[in-house]
């Protein structure tokens, strides 16, 4: 079986850990790099090329419809909700770390950096947050892949950046950092998760999903009903983050819509039970909108040109 994968290094590690996992199942994977518009013309914005979030996903959509390959890995956080019928998504890897991590050029946590300090993110999320949390402090874009990121950070043009712990993690690269709390920086929804897809009613499926762990896929299914209603997309500061208590008797649930400035907040956090948390998600995600969270996410696209769609998500 073919595993289609893009040939950024997060990517690579991605499909690699994906194939390690089958042959411990007994079946035996080739990589296939495939090269989609978005990495081809990195010198454009990405909305130029193809269309905005989701342009890799369903680059490697068409090829497996085309049947080149079998098995593609995904960054789940980067998956449209809508998905073809016939490309089922055999498995949700077990979670990863969800938190965002905060990598300062000298060390310094994110409660002692210097009034001005620099921040480099692209993400309108980490954006607001970190201006909600520190008012003071400077944001930066700052796009490229995580290697480039690094180099900058080093390069002393931030103070600091802000990034998904997992991706770190997956490249198995441990550097010293600050994980951030999801009180105060809820994560993208489906953050440090892997989904795997395959061709529906194939060999292929059959072998992905015993790959799958149920409580993540849960988890990444509530996160996605609560903002579900919001609207909004790539272009609005949006969180969700669920977290399935040890016991698994209920789920922490965590989601939030931000102004661009973080000035404004709009957000849930309680505890559900897990019985019925499906349904339960979906009438905090009615909440969620009444209690004004649609309204800042419409005002929030508004402010911002369809140019400007450009999340950290996109450039990953
Ligand atoms: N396209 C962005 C992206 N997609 C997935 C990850 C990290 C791994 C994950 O969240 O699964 C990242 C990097 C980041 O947000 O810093």
């Amino acid at each position: 079986m073919i595993i289609g994968t893009r040939g950024s290094q997060l990517a690579l590690a991605q499909a690699e850990n994906v194939a390690r996992l089958l042959k411990a199942q007994g079946v035996e994977t080739s990589l296939k790099i495939i090269k989609t518009s978005g990495d081809r013309f990195t010198d454009r914005p990405l909305h130029a090329v193809s269309s905005g979030v989701g342009a890799f996903v369903r680059e490697l959509d068409e090829v497996m419809l085309a049947g080149e390959i079998d098995i593609a890995v995904h960054s789940m956080k980067d998956m449209p909700t809508v998905r073809p019928p016939a490309l089922p998504t055999a498995a949700v890897l077990k979670r990863d770390t969800p938190f965002d991590i905060l990598l300062t050029y000298d060390g310094t946590p994110l409660d002692e950096l210097p009034e001005q300090s620099i921040i480099g993110t692209s993400s309108l999320r980490r954006t607001a947050q970190i201006k909600r949390y520190r008012p003071d402090l400077i944001t930066q874009d700052l796009r490229g892949n995580i290697d480039t990121r690094l180099r900058k950070l080093k390069e002393g043009k931030y103070d600091g950046i802000l990034l998904a712990k997992a991706g770190l993690e997956r490249l198995g690269w441990e550097l010293e950092g600050e994980i951030l709390s999801p009180d105060f920086f809820c994560p993208s929804p489906n953050q440090g998760t892997v989904a795997v897809v395959t061709r529906a009613d194939t060999e292929a499926e059959a072998a992905v999903s015993r790959l799958d762990h149920t409580d993540s896929r849960i988890a990444t299914e509530i996160e996605r009903i609560l903002i579900s209603e919001l609207g909004g997309g790539c272009t609005t500061p949006i969180g969700s983050y669920a977290e399935i208590k040890p016991d698994r008797k209920e789920i922490h649930v965590r989601a939030e819509v931000l102004s661009l400035d973080g000035e404004e907040t709009v957000g849930i956090n309680e505890f559900i039970p897990m019985a019925g948390g499906i349904e339960k998600a979906r009438e905090l995600g009615s909440r969620l909108v009444r209690m004004g969270g649609k309204r800042l996410a419409e005002e929030a696209l508004l402010k911002l040109s369809r140019d400007s769609c450009d999340s950290d998500d996109l450039y990953e």
